[in-house]
């Protein structure tokens, strides 16, 4: 079997004085559409950050074992990442082509759309003096820009862009990081915490067509949402997550429905679907 791009085996992560990832094992092979589900609270954004290695897993304890699993041998707890344990963070972000939910830092604000997707090369913020931008990475970053529908915003400041397009141009950026340049063997894959969020209905659909677009041309998609309308047809394994635990980890057909979703958000949840795509209420 191939080297999967994620690999972790029983991870606790604490934040503050709180442990909220617990015994948490996730194998997420190459080139696979993955939806990570929850309610708020539920731990999704922790999981993120410790796929991206922002966050480190604790080292049990025989006592904090006893106390966590009630047994005083520690699991034997890995995070590998992409075949690796240990990462530069900005290399590690630039190759999984992150795309959070919060709005970008200060110095993206004041940078147009097109040079945001070439920053996306440098995981750099801004296009700082310092950085070279080669004639492959204008020719690259041209694509993309089409790619994602963004040549209107060619020369946009970010900071004047609507959340909707901010979104599109940060997935510019993200894939600008993914895929490189020269010849890369690096899986191209996307890791989108939230997308639709603060977009509107048009703007939410525009973005599940290009996430659609982009799964279609062999980008495996890592989704962390509660918004069941982002689920793609072309997802086909969901990962349930509540009180820091992974619950259910399947196949959709088997896991999206009324009955998993009450249990999963905890009330009485109803559901639709219409051509692949599913609603909830
Ligand atoms: N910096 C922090 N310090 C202490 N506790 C934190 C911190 N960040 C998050 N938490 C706690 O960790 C738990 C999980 O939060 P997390 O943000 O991972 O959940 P989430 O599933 O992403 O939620 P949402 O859907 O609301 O974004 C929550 O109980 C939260 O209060």
């Amino acid at each position: 079997m191939s080297q999967p791009i994620v690999d972790l085996e029983h991870v606790f992560v604490a934040r503050g004085a709180s442990v909220i990832l617990n015994d948490v094992s996730l194998r997420i092979e190459r080139g696979e559409h993955v939806v990570i589900l929850g309610p708020n609270g539920c731990g999704k954004s922790t999981l993120l950050k410790t796929l991206t290695c922002e966050l480190y897993p604790l080292s049990l304890s025989e006592d904090s074992a006893e106390r966590l699993l009630g047994t005083r041998t520690p699991p034997k707890t890995r995070v590998e990442i992409m075949g690796r344990q240990r990462w530069d963070l900005i290399e590690l972000k630039r190759r999984m082509g992150v795309v959070s939910a919060e709005l970008p830092g200060k110095p993206t604000l004041t940078t147009s759309g097109y040079d945001a997707i070439l920053t996306g090369f440098f995981s750099a913020s801004t296009l700082w003096p310092n950085l070279t931008v080669t004639e492959e990475m204008r020719a690259k970053a041209e694509d993309i820009l089409k790619l994602v529908g963004a040549e209107k915003l060619r020369d946009k400041h970010v900071g004047e862009m609507s959340a909707g397009q901010t979104r599109r141009v940060m997935i510019g950026r993200a894939i600008a990081g993914n895929r490189g340049v020269g010849e890369s063997s690096d899986p191209k894959m996307l890791l989108l915490d939230e997308p639709t969020n603060a977009l509107d209905l048009a703007a939410q659909q525009d973005l599940r067509e290009l996430m659609q677009q982009l799964a279609e041309q062999g980008t495996a998609i890592l989704l962390i949402t509660h918004h069941i309308a982002d689920i793609l047809p072309e997802m086909h394994r969901i990962v349930m997550m509540r009180d820091g635990r992974i619950i259910e980890d399947g196949a959709k057909d088997a896991l999206l429905n009324e009955s998993q979703l009450s249990e999963l958000f905890g009330r009485r949840i109803f559901m639709s679907e219409r051509d692949g795509f599913f609603n909830a209420w």
